[in-house]
């Protein structure tokens, strides 16, 4: 199987194309190829395939095996392989995912390969019985006289109450804020983000964004992942964050999110009702890996 190492913002994924061939097992390669010491080493896995809607289709798996319905960061690298491959000549292109088609539009570089890519995300989800059924405490009502729902409520994790705001980008975000005088890097992720993502509230588990406002146009942000745990970037997670953050007054409709491994800028336009994001997309290598014979 020959892949591809990319990533966006530092959340790396292999990437297969499977434009000519199909590959079996897909949940076992992906936990194989994602381990960091056995093998290539990844969040997870996303092959890139053909459509009958758009120029091409995306399929993403979590480094445990899980399916996810939509990746930022993915859906970047996605235009960049299929750019800089030859698989189109085109700048705006058209990706199907499992939460519906997204437009992209690459930027290359002098070199002629792709440097960034800004998506069309398409709308935020804010309505409740797309989000899961026991978190439906709505907040602030002057919000949700201009936009659908605002939905937050305390939850208690490990003892102590959190309040969250829910937002989908076609998959499912809870986003927490933390104070600024909290040192985010020494926040213990790893102890309170898989309660998080397996707290009861969420039956389907969740991707937790962890946001501190730093002023009106920028955040800090780590992000636990479900099925994933914790990864230097989520674009959807990025999105959520911007739109939850607007949604609670704290931050404009345009902002810099800082994640662990780089910069999303990111723009809620609230006249299309469409998040835009923006970001980098990189080639780390390519190899094969040994698929093992099935017997
Ligand atoms: N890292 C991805 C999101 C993966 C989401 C996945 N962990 C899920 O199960 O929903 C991103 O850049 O948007």
């Amino acid at each position: 199987m020959k892949f591809t190492k990319m990533q966006g913002a530092g959340n790396d994924y292999v990437y297969v194309d499977c434009t000519q061939n199909e590959l079996k097992n897909v949940s076992e390669v992906a936990v194989a190829v994602s381990d960091r010491h056995f093998g290539i080493g990844s969040d997870g896995l996303i092959l890139i395939k053909k459509s009958d809607k758009a120029d091409f289709f995306m399929e993403m798996y979590n480094a445990d095996g899980s399916q996810g319905s939509m990746c930022g960061n993915g859906i970047r690298c996605v235009g960049k392989y299929v750019y800089d491959n030859g698989l189109t000549d085109k700048a705006e292109i058209t990706v199907e995912t499992l939460s519906g088609i997204k437009t992209l539009q690459l930027y290359p570089g002098s070199d002629g390969k792709v440097k960034t890519v800004r998506v069309n995300m398409g709308a935020p989800i804010l309505q409740p019985e797309q989000i899961p059924a026991d978190i439906h405490a709505f907040k602030n009502a002057e919000i949700l006289k201009n936009v659908d729902r605002l939905v937050a409520q305390p939850i208690s994790v490990d003892g102590k109450d959190y309040e969250v705001t829910c937002v989908s980008m076609g998959n499912p975000h809870a986003i927490v804020y933390l104070d600024k005088n909290v040192d985010l890097k020494a926040f213990e992720l790893e102890k309170i983000g898989p309660m998080f993502e397996n707290h009861p509230a969420f039956p389907d588990r969740v991707n937790t964004e962890f946001i501190q406002v730093c002023d009106s146009e920028n955040l800090n942000m780590r992000v636990w992942e479900r099925g994933s745990g914790e990864t230097f970037a989520c674009g959807t997670g990025a999105c959520a964050s911007l739109v939850a953050t607007v949604l609670n007054g704290l931050c404009n409709d345009t902002a810099t999110l800082h994640l662990l491994g780089g910069d999303l800028k990111i723009t809620w336009d609230k006249k299309e009702n469409t998040v835009y994001m923006e970001g980098p997309a990189e080639t780390v290598f390519t190899g094969e890996w040994l698929l093992k014979e099935e017997n």
